[in-house]
């Protein structure tokens, strides 16, 4: 799915050269979850930045999903960028004027799908991450994890060929946190290839492989024999309170089991038994 190799970044902004990444050669099959983890500086977001089509190398190869892109013009990027990756980041993106559900449909207005196929992806897929009861809600009506659950949802409506993550739980409690690990986990057993960049070890033990960084180079490419699974960290954590744990979170009772087919918010993940996708 992704084929790196040789991918160098240099910045010629100051004074001096900063090289930012060097020689990196990375592969990360289909159907992978894999985290990135390094000290700060040592290249993450240089090369998520890359990977994610928003910056381009100095020198090396990139190959997603079979095209080679660094031979891409801005606009050959910037339609790969859209149909191709789902991203989500650690301060959410979202537009804080228009409702979970406007917000999920924007990439696909980019992409010029009718308005009744918007809704209609952008509601399943705010379903599947648990929010059916909050498609019209706005940002600043919602609790931190939830609004990363709409920032997830709308990295899926354009059913890309991977999802990006940077820190996406860095602003986020133990328990929402592995909220959304646990919806990750979820679209990864369903297929998809996610990269996602995490200061967090008990993040990473999340996904089968870490890859380390210093120093703008790979250090370290780690298997997770056996990966933390969230839903069963969600159990250890104890019951969420009466309010639902934390403030302006939605209590998992109010959430009907049938309308969270991953049901990542539901803290009793036995609630979970008898469901379908
Ligand atoms: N736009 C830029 N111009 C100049 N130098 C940059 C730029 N972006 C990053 N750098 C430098 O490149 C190096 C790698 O930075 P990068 O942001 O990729 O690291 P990181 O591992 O993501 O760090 P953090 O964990 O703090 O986000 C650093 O030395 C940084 O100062």
């Amino acid at each position: 799915m992704i084929q790196v190799s040789g991918l160098t970044k240099i910045y010629n902004t100051g004074a001096h050269p900063v090289p930012a990444l060097q020689d990196v050669n990375l592969e990360v099959k289909a159907g992978e979850f894999v985290s990135v983890m390094g000290p700060s500086g040592s290249g993450k977001s240089t090369l998520m930045n890359l990977l994610g089509c928003l910056d381009t190398p100095t020198s090396g190869s990139y190959q997603l999903d079979g095209i080679e892109i660094s031979s891409l013009d801005d606009t050959g990027m910037a339609k790969v960028r859209n149909l191709k990756i789902g991203f989500v980041f650690q301060n959410f993106n979202l537009l804080p004027r228009m409702t979970a559900l406007r917000n999920v449909e924007l990439p696909m207005l980019y992409a010029g799908i009718d308005v009744r196929e918007r809704v209609k992806r952008a509601t399943a897929a705010l379903e599947r991450v648990g929010l059916a009861q909050r498609v019209h809600h706005r940002p600043n009506q919602m609790s931190g994890g939830q609004v990363q659950r709409v920032a997830i949802a709308r990295s899926l409506v354009n059913r890309p060929a991977v999802l990006l993550a940077d820190e996406p739980t860095g602003n986020l409690d133990t328990r929402s946190g592995e909220e959304i690990m646990a919806i990750f986990q979820d679209l990864n057993r369903g297929g998809a290839t996610i990269v996602l960049v995490t200061h967090e070890r008990d993040i990473a033990l999340h996904t089968s492989r870490i890859i380390h960084f210093r120093d703008g180079r790979l250090v370290e490419d780690e298997r997770v024999e056996k990966p933390l699974d969230a839903l069963e960290v969600l159990k250890s954590l104890g019951p969420v309170d009466e309010n639902g744990g934390r403030t302006g979170e939605t209590p998992a009772s109010n959430v009907p089991a049938g309308a969270v087919p991953i049901a990542p918010a539901v803290s009793d993940p036995d609630a979970r038994k008898g469901e379908t996708k």
